[in-house]
Order: C-alpha cells, then sequence, then structure tokens
C-alpha cells in the first residue's frame, strides 16, 4: 500500500519522541513512511523529500526536530501538503528551543505545532486530516473519542469507590 502519512525527523535520536506518530497511524490501520531527514545535515535530501512527498501519494507531512528545528518550517515551505511539527524535548531548553523553533512561522507558510513531545497528537491530527475523506475513518475517530470518554468516567466511577487517598496509592 502507498503510505499516506510521511514521518519525518531531525535524527535518529528523535525516534523515542515520534514512535507514538508511528504507533497511532497503525492503531488506525493507516499506511505511514518513516525517514530521518535533517534541514541541517542533510539539505539536499530534504529539498527532495519536501518536493516530492505529494507526487507519491503522501497526504500529511509529521516533521519532529529538536533544538534548532528548522526541518518542519522548511519543509512547509517546500511542500503543498499540509504540514505538522512536534518540538522534540531537549536536554539543555527542555524542548523550548524546539517549540519556538517550529511555532514561530511567517503567515503564508503554516505549521500546525503540536505540544512538546506531543508526537501522538500530530498522529491523531494527521489521522483526523485523512478523515475527511474517508467516512470509515471518521466513524474509527469517533470511536476512539468514544472509547476516551469511557476511560475517563471509569477512573471516575474507581474514584467515587475507592476515595482520592485510596486512589493516590494505586496510580
Ligand atoms: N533540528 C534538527 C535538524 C533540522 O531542523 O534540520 N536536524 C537535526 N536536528 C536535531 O538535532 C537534534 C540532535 O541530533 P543528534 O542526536 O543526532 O545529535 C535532534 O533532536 C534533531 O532533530
Amino acid at each position: 500500500m502507498t503510505p499516506l502519512i510521511g514521518i519525518i525527523m531531525g535524527s535518529d535520536s528523535d525516534l523515542p519522541t515520534m514512535k507514538d506518530a508511528i504507533a497511532v497511524c497503525e492503531e488506525f490501520g493507516i499506511e505511514s513512511e518513516v525517514a530521518i531527514v535533517s534541514a541541517h545535515r542533510t539539505p539536499e535530501r530534504m529539498v527532495q523529500y519536501a518536493q516530492q512527498a505529494h507526487q507519491r501519494g503522501i497526504k500529511v507531512i509529521i516533521a519532529g526536530a529538536g533544538g534548532a528545528a528548522h526541518l518542519p518550517g522548511m519543509v512547509a515551505s517546500l511542500t503543498p501538503l499540509p504540514v505538522i511539527g512536534v518540538p522534540v524535548p531537549t536536554r539543555n531548553l527542555q524542548g523550548v528551543d524546539s517549540l519556538y523553533s517550529i511555532v514561530q512561522m511567517p503567515a503564508g507558510i503554516p505549521v500546525a505545532t503540536v505540544a512538546i513531545g506531543n508526537a501522538k497528537n500530530a498522529g491523531l491530527l494527521a489521522v483526523q486530516i485523512l478523515a475527511t475523506q474517508q467516512p470509515d475513518l471518521l466513524v474509527k475517530v469517533q470511536q476512539y473519542r468514544q472509547n476516551l470518554a469511557e476511560s475517563v468516567m471509569a477512573k471516575q466511577a474507581k474514584l467515587d469507590e475507592l476515595g482520592y487517598e485510596q486512589y493516590l496509592k494505586q496510580l
């Protein structure tokens, strides 16, 4: 099957963060491709990837990077596809550097930026974008939300049963 979601990252060291986006694609049965692409270290590869992704059938790109995280914005400047940026947490600045590098795009070249380290939401957003054109997938998204609500209500029932002190002990 042709991959519909491109998940790219500046380094293999981003994979522990970005794996959550891959897992969401798998959970929803959406084919994704995973690639290490760096604006800084492999600029020609980045240009090629960004310019060709839509021609290969990719519909949404998720781009994660840390520190001077130029990858998502540069890819967005080179593709007509929607780009979702994931600020990868960093040791020295806890990912605030990544967030600021990704989120403050000039008008005209948007990057839909999720919270620091939240590749799961990037995956979900990509799935929801695809779901606008796939009724079956839209139903799966609604089911996912239903399951989420039910898990919260199960927690509430347990909290009511145990009281907060006991509940705290089993967290
Ligand atoms: N921010 C970028 C870009 C880019 O934006 O092109 N390329 C690599 N990096 C980031 O450098 C960090 C450290 O990388 P290494 O662990 O390989 O030294 C990673 O978080 C990566 O995303």
